[in-house]
């Protein structure tokens, strides 16, 4: 009896798993997807036309294209910074235009956003830079203090902690904020322009550290200008030019 109801429930619920699989639609297989996308800023004439773009789980990509190009503007539409004029961005399966206040944070809380300026609160310490992350999301001080080393020590700052930014080098202060990033461990990072303010030795240590990122399972996009960058990594590339997004897959880059 016990045997028979045992199994009946075991049937259950994996009738509801496949059953939930068969039912998953095929945008909650990507961390990304953007599908028709167009935006436009009237006053400057500028716009993105009909992008479309798919990340998975573990993907990485670089976006280059030059100065006005867009790459920002992209970003932001990811991290919903900025709502699209048409089209569909979804992102850890979720449809970002539709998102409003706290569920705009909540879906946040899923993504890591790094930028070039590094935009770290300069009266506070490292730890305290990157605890405010958890604390924001009312995580108790125990769990803070437990995933805050680990996060440091990725990053190679684990003995930065108790600086202040004016007391970092550029490359360890964007160091600082991609801890800041992954520390309420995203799914997906989205990094504009992380190393433009970094001379080439920083640069590719950054890019190190988001490619070990990327290696642990979380998505990675990254915005750049540099070719020497671009070229040290074997990734796709998506290249925007005259409003278009044209991917070029990483066998394919010169
Ligand atoms: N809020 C805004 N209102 C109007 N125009 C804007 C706005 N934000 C950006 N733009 C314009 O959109 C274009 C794309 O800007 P964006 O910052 O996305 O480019 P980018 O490729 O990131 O440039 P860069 O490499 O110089 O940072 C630019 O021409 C810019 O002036």
């Amino acid at each position: 009896m016990t045997q028979a109801t045992f199994s009946t429930r075991t049937m259950s619920s994996t009738f509801k798993r496949l059953k939930a699989q068969v039912d998953t639609p095929a945008h909650a297989h990507y961390t990304v997807q953007l599908k028709n996308v167009c935006k436009v800023y009237p006053q400057t004439r500028f716009n993105l036309l009909d992008i479309n773009l798919t990340l998975k789980q573990g993907d990485f990509l670089f976006v280059t294209g030059a100065s006005g190009a867009g790459k920002t503007t992209l970003m932001k539409l990811m991290y919903g910074a900025e709502q699209a004029d048409r089209g569909e961005v979804r992102v850890v399966g979720t449809n970002v235009g539709l998102l409003k206040g706290n569920r705009l944070s909540h879906l946040r809380r899923k993504l890591g956003v790094v930028f070039q300026d590094y935009k770290l609160i300069p009266r506070w310490t490292v730890a305290e830079n990157v605890a405010f992350v958890l604390r924001s999301q009312g995580v108790p001080k125990a769990e803070i203090d437990r995933r805050l080393y680990p996060t440091l020590k990725l990053v190679g700052l684990q003995q930065r902690a108790d600086c202040f930014p004016s007391q970092l080098s550029g490359g360890e202060q964007q160091r600082a904020s991609i801890a800041r990033a992954i520390v309420g461990s995203p799914k997906l990072l989205l990094a504009d322009e992380p190393t433009g303010n970094l001379d080439q030795d920083n640069a590719l240590q950054v890019l190190g550290i988001l490619k070990k990122l990327n290696s642990l399972g979380i998505t990675v996009v990254v915005t750049t200008h540099d070719m020497g960058l671009i070229q040290a990594v074997k990734a796709p590339v998506a290249q925007l030019d005259q409003g278009r997004l044209q991917v070029v897959p990483a066998e394919q880059v010169i």
